[in-house]
């Protein structure tokens, strides 16, 4: 069985679930249930917290683990990225009150509240300042108000928690994060039942990107009509009964068929359709 560790809370938790399913695996109907096996996908799921699931997979004791890019790196922890999942994005940022310092490299003798101590810290170290770091567990922004830290350095996804907290934004991205599959760092890659799931998970991913386009066009408008939908290798091209025209399938980007559906109805194609795609391997 492939042992794979699942967030049980926050951001990252739905989303995982639902990906996992759409992959076809069995998920929790109770969000208090702790171990879920699906023996018929050959894997057993553990939902843990998030911050714990890159220590675990470094351990060893789990195969593989969904987690944010941020938690991973903050935790130190021997494990490694092995696929972007999309979901959670987020930035990891400096913020401070207005006039208090315009970079990183002014934070020296300052206080920076945190979550991610590991991850600050170190880049802190990395830019040679000198600066103290103070864990929070959540809600760092009201550390600078109670006068506990000068500086926050936290997940910025729109800045709304920021900008109601009258904060402004210091610096460069320390981090963009995103959900991210994990592994023991230098395990094998070659695993069998690890390749099958990561085809599983790339599958999802393509189905959510991409919508298959299908229409008609006349044989000579052809090559101008598969210039705008070459597809990820090459379309599928068909006889029509009605000499003269063709029929074309491809893959395109969801957020292009819109517009690629009005240039091919420009250039002449007909019953052009697009239809979701359920579930793939490339
Ligand atoms: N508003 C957000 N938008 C996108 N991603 C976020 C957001 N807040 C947290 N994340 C991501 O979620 C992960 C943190 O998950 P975690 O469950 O520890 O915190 P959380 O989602 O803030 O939940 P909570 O604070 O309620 O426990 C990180 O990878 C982080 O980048
Ligand atoms: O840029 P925004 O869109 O405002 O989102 C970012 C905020 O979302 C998360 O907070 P959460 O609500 O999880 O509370 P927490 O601070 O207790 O983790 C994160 O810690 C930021 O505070
Ligand atoms: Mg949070």
């Amino acid at each position: 069985m492939l042992r794979i560790a699942v967030p049980n809370k926050g951001s990252l938790s739905d989303p995982a679930s639902a990906m996992l399913h759409e992959a076809g695996y069995r998920q929790r109907k109770d969000r208090r249930e702790l171990v879920l096996a699906d023996a018929d996908n050959g894997v057993e799921f553990f939902f843990l917290r998030p911050r714990d699931i890159a220590v675990y997979v470094g351990s060893g004791k789990l195969d593989i683990g969904i987690t944010g890019r941020d938690l991973l790196l903050d935790s130190g922890a021997n494990a490694e990225e092995i696929l972007r999942l999309g979901f959670a994005g987020s930035t990891f940022r400096y913020a401070t009150r207005p006039g208090t310092a315009k970079d990183v490299t002014e934070f020296g003798g300052m206080t920076v509240a945190t979550s991610f101590p590991g991850l600050v810290g170190r880049h802190l170290a990395d830019n040679g300042v000198d600066a103290s770091v103070v864990r929070l567990d959540g809600a760092v922004e009201t550390a600078i108000q109670l006068g506990v830290a000068e500086v926050i350095a936290d997940v910025v996804e729109t800045g709304t928690t920021l900008r109601n907290a009258g904060l402004e934004i210091i610096s460069d991205p320390i981090l963009h994060s995103e959900a991210v599959v994990v592994r023991r760092a230098g395990a094998a890659a070659d695993d069998p039942k690890v390749q099958q799931f990561l085809r599983r998970m790339q599958g999802v991913l393509v189905a959510r990107r991409y919508v298959m386009m299908d229409y008609d066009i006349r044989a000579e408008r052809l090559e101008a009509a598969v210039a705008l939908t070459p597809g990820l290798e090459s379309p599928t091209v068909s006889p029509l009964h009605d000499e003269g025209w063709v029929a074309v399938r491809s893959m395109v980007l969801t957020n292009e068929a819109q517009r690629i559906m009005d240039d091919l109805y420009e250039l002449g194609a007909r019953a052009i359709l697009t239809t979701g795609i359920h579930a793939c391997r490339l």
